[in-house]
């Protein structure tokens, strides 16, 4: 299944991959409830959000869509309605001025380009096991047949295909032709690829038949393909188009496959499609490394893996005054730190990442090493603590003195001079906030990079960043292995928000919880000493509440508590104005966190502002806070005529650029002396952190795979609704993914 965040993260990577070549429009036309309404109601607003964006931005060429489950229907539609005929069908007059375009069908005027759907439904969801959940048993799918219209109300007639708009067919299967004025079939037609990824098993809610556009025959095995880039990729398969003229419908006895679903799959394959299979719990390099029990270790990189003849040495730790007492110095060959400690008695091992710490043999000889660090990203607390224990651990533990400051992020490389870092110039920067290195975002340049770490003659890279940061720190190991290069590359994750994959959390997120204490208790102080306060205090997180949920959680004195992974709504029975009015009636006054990241669609749509990007290419963010203090403020002087103490208060920047506190400290100590352990030992293209509280090295794709969120339904954020007794704000019931 796919989020939200999931969905934004998506659409970011096309526009950094491609900073200034696409434009990349979320639809927000069809959120949360408006997802029942029906395929066609919501292909019409999308239709009508297309032509709005089209409109926006005149210089627009191409036109592509890419649609998650239902959505794929919806964007089905939409095209249908947004096809627009060749202007002149006449071609034989070339003198008057036609251009060749205007003898194209266009999508909104534009060229259609590309049509991508992940997990869409095109055959419906009725037929036998094409709801996962209901686990192919018929008596589920019967009963889901005729109950589903209560829950998923038109959109899931549309799914069930019992729908009889005014003895009209089935709408998907409308949809197989050009039907009325929706040319739905010539619209699809023209599209350059037509592409349809779907999940071999486990997506839940759509089957893999639905979303491949394949009858039960033709679902292939995927058990020895193999794809080396990308793992999760099961099957690929390019399915020509296929004249149904000649073709008459495949009769089948077998009863999973009903007549109806056949229709569509022979009408829908009349045009060429790409299917790409995916399978995410089977992965095959994983299945590689499994023993009988289901013992996986996902490795990381090796110096040796390209650079077989490097040499070794015995590891100088073993004459360290500090390890000499200690009775296991090195680390095992074999030591693993398992992902998920919670098993069933039968469950198979599971996933492993390499443990990390000192090993027996390095790979640099400490008098040849010459290091370097590099910070890029936001601000976080404890910063200046890793750069500390980086330099002082290469010195102190491996006897390095050659340690080269990048100044101002992944630019600095070939844009400004090194400094040199000694324990004594790095002696006291811990216990200062932000980073002695400074920092930047944007400017990573692969080639300019690793050319300046050859010239400089740099082998090992420290990089501290969060997931963007990451995400360059793998260009650059992929860059040194293509060239051959003897150098580590380790990233170190930092992020406030604690948006970091499989690591339990970030460094600087305890300090971050703390610190947003004193804002919290300020806003309490603040709208207790007054009649009918409410304080709104906001809290950094892009994407993550996690910084909102534990200060929330920790501080006891939250009403409510607002972040991006759990949408809201202001008015209306359950809606927030409401849930104000109750707390100030019961208390006299109440408190609102909120993540910066949370309702931002709200805010983008009041302000009509323009999709604005940093140089790294995140999404500048909308002030939600103002935001919110302006609607609470207007909704309860205007509508309710009732006087209210508002006190905004905004501490984002000050508690980031606060030194850390004393455990971020200890960890920042453990996360740098792990880095600089596993550079020395060979190991690169690989990001250091605490899994299930024990440090690992973790192969830098599994943290920038999928952002880390709060998952709303975990048992952490039913804790915080539990404290706060605030409302959900969703029925779960009533939401369509998207
Ligand atoms: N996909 C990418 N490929 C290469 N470099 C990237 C990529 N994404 C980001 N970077 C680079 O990484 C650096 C930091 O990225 P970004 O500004 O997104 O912050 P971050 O590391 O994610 O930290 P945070 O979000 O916590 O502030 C920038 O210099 C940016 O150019
Ligand atoms: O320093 P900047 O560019 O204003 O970045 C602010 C952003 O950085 C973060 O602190 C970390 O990504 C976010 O919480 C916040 O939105
Ligand atoms: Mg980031």
């Amino acid at each position: 299944m796919i989020s939200n965040t999931d969905w934004k993260f998506g659409a970011e990577q096309f526009v950094r991959t491609l900073p200034d070549k696409v434009f990349v429009h979320c639809s927000e036309k069809n959120m949360f409830r408006l997802t029942l309404d029906g395929v066609d109601v919501m292909g019409d607003r999308l239709a009508e959000e297309v032509l709005e964006v089209i409109q926006r931005k005149p210089n627009l060429q191409k036109i592509s869509f890419v649609a998650h489950s239902v959505g794929g229907l919806v964007a089905r539609y939409a095209i249908g309605r947004l096809y627009r005929p060749p202007k002149k069908e006449n071609v034989e007059d070339s003198t008057n001025g036609t251009s060749i375009d205007d003898l194209k069908a266009t999508i909104g005027g534009l060229e259609p380009m590309n049509f991508i759907t992940v997990a869409t439904p095109h055959l419906g969801s009725r037929g036998n096991k094409q709801v996962p959940f209901l686990f192919g048993v018929p008596a589920f799918e019967k009963a889901a047949n005729l109950l589903i219209h209560w829950i998923f109300k038109r959109t899931g007639r549309h799914l069930f295909l019992n729908d009889d708009d005014e003895g009209q067919p089935p709408l998907l299967k409308r949809m197989i032709e050009d039907y009325g004025d929706c040319f739905f079939m010539s619209a699809l037609r023209i599209f350059k690829r037509r592409v349809a990824y779907s999940n071999v098993c486990y997506d839940h809610i759509v089957g893999w038949r639905t979303s491949s556009i394949r009858r039960t025959i033709e679902l292939p095995k995927w058990e020895d393909y193999i794809n080396k880039e990308y793992p999760h990729i099961v099957y690929e398969e390019h399915c020509k188009a296929c004249d149904t003229e000649q073709s008459e419908l495949i009769s089948t006895d077998d009863d999973s496959f009903d007549k109806l679903e056949e229709e569509l799959v022979t009408g829908l394959s009349r045009l060429s499609w790409e299917k790409v299979d995916a399978s995410f719990h089977t992965c095959r390099q994983r299945a590689r490394a499994l023993n009988d029990d289901g013992f996986v270790l996902e490795d990381v990189p090796h110096l040796t893996d390209f650079l077989p003849h490097l040499p070794s040495y015995p590891n100088p730790l073993h004459h360290s005054h500090a390890y000499a007492i200690v009775k296991q110095t090195f680390v095992g060959p074999e030591d693993a730190v398992a992902q998920n400690i919670v098993v069933h008695k039968d469950s198979p091992r599971g996933v492993h990442f390499r443990r990390a710490g000192p090993r027996e043999k390095v790979y640099f000889m400490p008098e040849e090493v010459r290091a370097c660090i590099v910070t890029c990203g936001g601000l976080c607390p404890g910063i200046n603590t890793v750069i500390r224990e980086i330099v002082c651990g290469l010195n102190y533990m491996y006897g390095v003195d050659d340690v080269l400051g990048i100044l101002g992020g992944y630019r600095g490389f070939y844009s400004k001079n090194t400094i040199n870092l000694t324990p004594k110039v790095v002696n006291d920067i811990h216990k200062r906030g932000g980073t002695f290195l400074c920092t930047s975002r944007g400017g990573h340049d692969t080639n300019k990079i690793v050319d300046n770490i050859q010239d400089r003659r740099i082998n090992q890279v420290y990089i501290i960043g969060g997931d963007g940061t990451q995400r360059g720190a793998a260009l650059i190991y992929k860059e040194v292995e293509k060239r051959g290069l003897q150098v580590a590359v380790a990233g170190i994750p930092k992020t406030i928000d604690n948006d970091i994959a499989v690591i339990d959390k970030s460094f600087g997120f305890d300090t971050a919880v703390e610190e947003a204490q004193r804002a919290i208790n300020a806003a309490h102080v603040e709208v207790e000493s007054v009649e009918n306060g409410v304080g709104i205090v906001k809290l950094m997180g892009r994407y993550s509440g996690f910084i909102a949920m534990f200060a929330t959680l920790a501080s006891r004195d939250v009403d409510c508590c607002l972040i991006p992974e759990s949408p809201f709504y202001l008015e209306g029975p359950g809606g927030l104005f409401e849930f104000i009015e109750q707390r100030i009636k019961e208390n006299g006054h109440m408190v609102i966190v909120i993540a910066e990241g949370a309702g931002q669609e709200y805010v983008a749509q009041a302000m009509q502002a323009a999709d604005e990007r940093d140089a790294s290419g995140n999404r500048l963010l909308l002030d939600v806070g103002l935001w919110l203090t302006q609607k609470v403020k207007d909704h309860f002087t205007k509508v309710k005529k009732m006087e209210i103490n508002m006190k905004y208060i905004d501490p984002t920047y000050m508690i980031r650029a606060i030194p850390s506190n004393a455990s971020d400290n200890i960890y920042c100590s453990l996360l740098a002396q792990s880095a600089v352990h596993g550079a020395m030992a060979g190991y690169t293209g690989f990001t250091v952190g605490p899994v299930n509280s024990r440090h690992a090295y973790i192969p830098i794709a599994r943290v920038t795979e999928a952002p880390n969120t709060v998952k709303v339904t975990d048992r952490m954020w039913a804790r915080l609704l539990a404290s706060t007794n605030q409302p959900s704000f969703l029925n779960s019931n009533e939401m369509l993914p998207m």
